[in-house]
């Protein structure tokens, strides 16, 4: 009798066997959640969070996509939250856009004729922008939340960017310093939320992890010409963590007839988790947006 294995454990200790999960291409075990509608779904919303955070984040923008009926899922990327991989390390970006694919074809299996729409936060933007190149007619909209598109000079200084392509040959494991939590929003309790959150990894980004956000980054500025999906955009004009001009450089790159940006002023980085005034309206703007978006994919009408 072969010895029973212990089960696989997240990094909280958790046994898989005992949490939603998927098993990506490197046999890695990720977290999954779901937020399925209480009607019959009119649409995918695959959600891809940002660098260091974790899916739990968005509970409840997933929660407010439901009450459209659009059934909404989500991965803690490798090196995240509850999934297996040492924190905030990737051995190259596109493993990140191979097991979002994974996870929409997962889906997709379940539900074939449903149109699919991304979601992307700040570094889970970049990945869904590569996703969506790498799969031009998949998806029927994208919804961008400060993206990363082009570093922002704050976060990714040229002394960072030169000693991150420098040391990544001698010390792939230095830190290049952790994410600003003070950055993220201008909502105090926002701040205290990410600081206080034991899935957010608080510790200094590597200059590996920071390679590849630059790798990513370039990969970006080649590919946006590929895109013609609709695209909303939205972004914080004093964003200190993805620069604005990345939005901007998207609207005026890809080919997507249907694309929209909305910009807040004096709105830092997570939109979603801004000062009420701000978040409130974030939320109504991809609301209405994504709601036209699957009546006009046709998916079955809004009950
Ligand atoms: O609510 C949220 N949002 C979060 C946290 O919690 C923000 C975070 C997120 O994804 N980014 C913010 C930081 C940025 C740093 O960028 C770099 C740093 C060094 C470098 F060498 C090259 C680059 Cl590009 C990447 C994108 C997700």
């Amino acid at each position: 009798m072969p010895e029973e294995s212990s089960p696989r454990r997240s990094p909280q200790n958790i046994p898989y066997q005992d949490l939603p999960h998927m098993v990506n291409a490197d046999g890695q075990y990720l977290f999954c959640r779901y937020w399925k509608p209480a009607a019959p779904p009119r649409a995918l919303v695959f959600i891809a969070h940002g660098a260091g955070e974790h899916c739990g984040r968005y509970d409840d923008l997933a929660q407010m996509l439901t009450g459209l009926n659009l059934f909404v899922f989500a991965h803690d990327h490798v090196g995240h939250g509850q999934s297996e991989g040492d924190r905030m390390v990737v051995s190259d970006f596109h493993v990140f856009v191979r097991d979002s694919l994974q996870h929409i074809e997962l889906m997709k299996k379940d539900h074939p004729d449903l149109p699919v729409f991304m979601l992307g936060h700040s570094m889970g933007g970049a990945i869904s922008i590569l996703t969506a190149c790498e799969r031009p007619s998949e998806f029927s909209g994208m919804v961008l939340i400060s993206p990363l598109i082009v570093a922002s000079p704050e976060a990714a200084t040229p002394i960072k960017v030169f000693a991150a392509k420098v040391l990544n040959f001698v010390l792939p494991n230095l830190s290049l310093g952790a994410i600003d939590p003070n950055m993220v929003s201008r909502n105090k309790k926002e701040v205290e939320s990410y600081t206080s959150d034991p899935l957010v990894h608080h510790g200094g980004m590597k200059v590996s992890f920071g390679i590849q956000l630059m790798n990513a980054v370039a990969k970006i500025e080649r590919s946006l010409p590929k895109l013609t999906l609709p695209i909303l955009v939205l972004h914080g004009s004093p964003d200190k963590l993805c620069d604005i001009k990345g939005s901007y450089l998207l609207m005026d790159t890809v080919q997507s007839p249907d694309k929209t940006l909305k910009v807040y002023d004096e709105a830092y980085h997570a939109l979603h988790k801004e000062l009420p005034e701000v978040s409130t309206a974030v939320f109504k703007e991809i609301l209405t947006w994504i709601g036209q978006k699957v009546s006009a994919a046709g998916g079955p009408s809004h009950t």
